[in-house]
């Protein structure tokens, strides 16, 4: 069916600032048939709107869709996962007392290596990209594996799915089972641009589904495939997305892989070595960051590189807590990320929980001011969650917010309102809501006890890309 002109109706919630949510009640927002916001209005119903807006917009009257947010209910824009690695969905939950690099040997390589069965590889990727949606991310970055035509795959599917996607295939040539790993820098490289290829074919404008260069980590990329894919990606002005400083061993051993000798870096930490290489951009998505030094910070905030936090990933790995305020206050672009399956949730609104949580944990031990500064608001994690994640993946200006200009990636969040006899709606889910509380107080019981139950609708581009039923 052709898409519609839509209106939309009732209460819209986004991020104004990082501290600060701005509500628009008994507001309109119209999009247009290819997914566009064309006008906004505050204090406004659907008779006025036909009055004023329609004709403004030249929309034929009988053939809008309109869509009511109800009692309780409110369109926030989609969640941003800036760090989720698809073929480890399988997994999620399933860590026992690993942590990073035994983790990757026990649980992570095994379960990637076995995705170059299609079949199975389909069959994963189709339930990570139904479950992200339904959790309300309308836009992911994804690592798929070093298998190119299963890479291929997940972007087909995210296209078919609807999902906005950004999806690499895994570079790792070194420090890796010999079962899988790529055979030289070459072969690595040729099978990069091969999905890059394949990427461009499918989604030609990269309206939803572009590619990423992945050089895994330092550690399993060896100095000539990191500085083949610096290179492309000065080439192609692609984005790159990596890890570091997740955990002391992994430090330690980039510390011990490349000296400075090796890489002609300007010391042997982390950031100077992917900045050697040419790595270190302003499309560079670094997930973790949870052990960087002063020195490295600088080096990220000076190349305008972005991190993706991911909380419940650092806790469940025990690789630390990230020290977000302090990232936040150098000025650098930070968003959230599930790490599935080093993170054990396929939601971005856990992961927004975790962090304000991991940054509570931060401010344990640290009295008075100090201690306080580390806290993260409901607001500021929302904002990672939304507008930080659109700037960590180059979407600013598209997505995360309700503005017009920007395209329609949005969910429709339902909470349980509770009648007079002490019921709530059935699949209203863990987030009872009375009569006498506001706005200020829903969204956090939403953030601390919402989950999939309450993301009733979830539309990318304009496209209804879930319901739940
Ligand atoms: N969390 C996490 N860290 C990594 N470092 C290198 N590979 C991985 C991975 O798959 N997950
Ligand atoms: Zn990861």
């Amino acid at each position: 069916m052709a898409p519609k002109n839509r209106l939309f109706l009732g209460s819209f919630v986004h991020s104004k600032a990082l501290d600060e949510l701005e509500y628009l009640h008994n507001a309109v927002v119209c999009v247009d048939t290819s997914g566009t916001i064309v006008a906004v209005e505050r204090e406004c119903d659907e008779a006025r709107a036909k009055e004023i807006l329609f004709p403004r917009l030249g929309w034929d009257m009988d053939d809008v869709e309109v869509v009511t947010a109800q009692k309780g209910q409110f369109f926030f824009p989609g969640f941003i996962d800036t760090h989720l690695h698809a073929p480890q969905y399988p997994n999620v939950g399933i860590f026992g007392n690993s942590t990073l690099l035994d983790w990757l040997n026990t649980y992570t390589f095994p379960i990637e290596a076995s995705l170059s069965d299609p079949a199975r590889a389909r069959q994963v990727y189709t339930r990570v990209i139904r479950k992200t949606l339904s959790h309300g991310t309308t836009c992911a970055a994804y690592y798929a594996t070093i298998d190119v035509p299963s890479t291929n795959l997940l972007a087909d599917l995210c296209l078919a799915a609807g999902q906005r996607a950004l999806v690499g295939r895994v570079c790792m040539d070194q420090f890796s089972p010999d079962y899988y790993r790529d055979s030289s820098p070459e072969s690595a490289l040729a099978a990069t641009c091969e999905s890059i290829a394949h990427i461009r074919r499918a989604d030609p404008s990269m309206s939803l589904v572009r590619p990423i260069i992945t050089p895994r980590f330092a550690p399993s990329c060896s100095v000539p495939l990191m500085r083949q894919l610096g290179q492309l990606a000065a080439e192609t002005q692609l984005p790159i997305q990596t890890h570091i400083s997740e955990n002391g061993a992994e430090i330690a051993t980039v510390k011990k892989l490349f000296p400075p000798s090796a890489t002609s870096a300007q010391d042997d930490s982390y950031a100077a070595v992917y900045d050697a290489m040419g790595l270190l951009t302003e499309r560079t998505i670094l997930a973790h960051a949870v052990h960087l030094t002063e020195a490295e910070a600088e080096l990220v905030a000076a190349r305008n590189a972005k991190v993706s936090h991911c909380p419940c990933s650092n806790t469940a790995l025990t690789s630390g807590a990230a020290r977000m305020r302090w990232l936040l206050d150098k000025g650098i672009v930070c968003g959230l990320g599930t790490d599935m399956s080093g993170g054990y949730s396929p939601s971005i609104l856990a992961a927004a929980r975790h962090a304000v949580l991991v940054s509570r944990h931060r401010a344990m031990g640290r009295p008075g001011a100090e201690g306080e500064r580390e806290k993260l608001s409901v607001e500021e994690v929302l904002f990672l969650a939304t507008r930080g994640g659109a700037q960590v993946v180059g979407l600013e200006g598209k997505v995360g917010g309700f503005e017009v200009g920007m395209e329609w990636d949005a969910q429709l969040v339902g909470l349980g309102m509770v009648d007079e006899e002490g019921n709530a709606e059935e699949d209203g889910g863990d987030v009872d809501v009375f009569g006498w509380q506001g706005w200020e107080d829903m969204i956090p019981k939403w953030v601390y006890n919402g989950d999939d139950r309450n993301t009733k609708k979830v539309w990318v581009k304009g496209r209804l890309v879930h319901e739940r039923k």
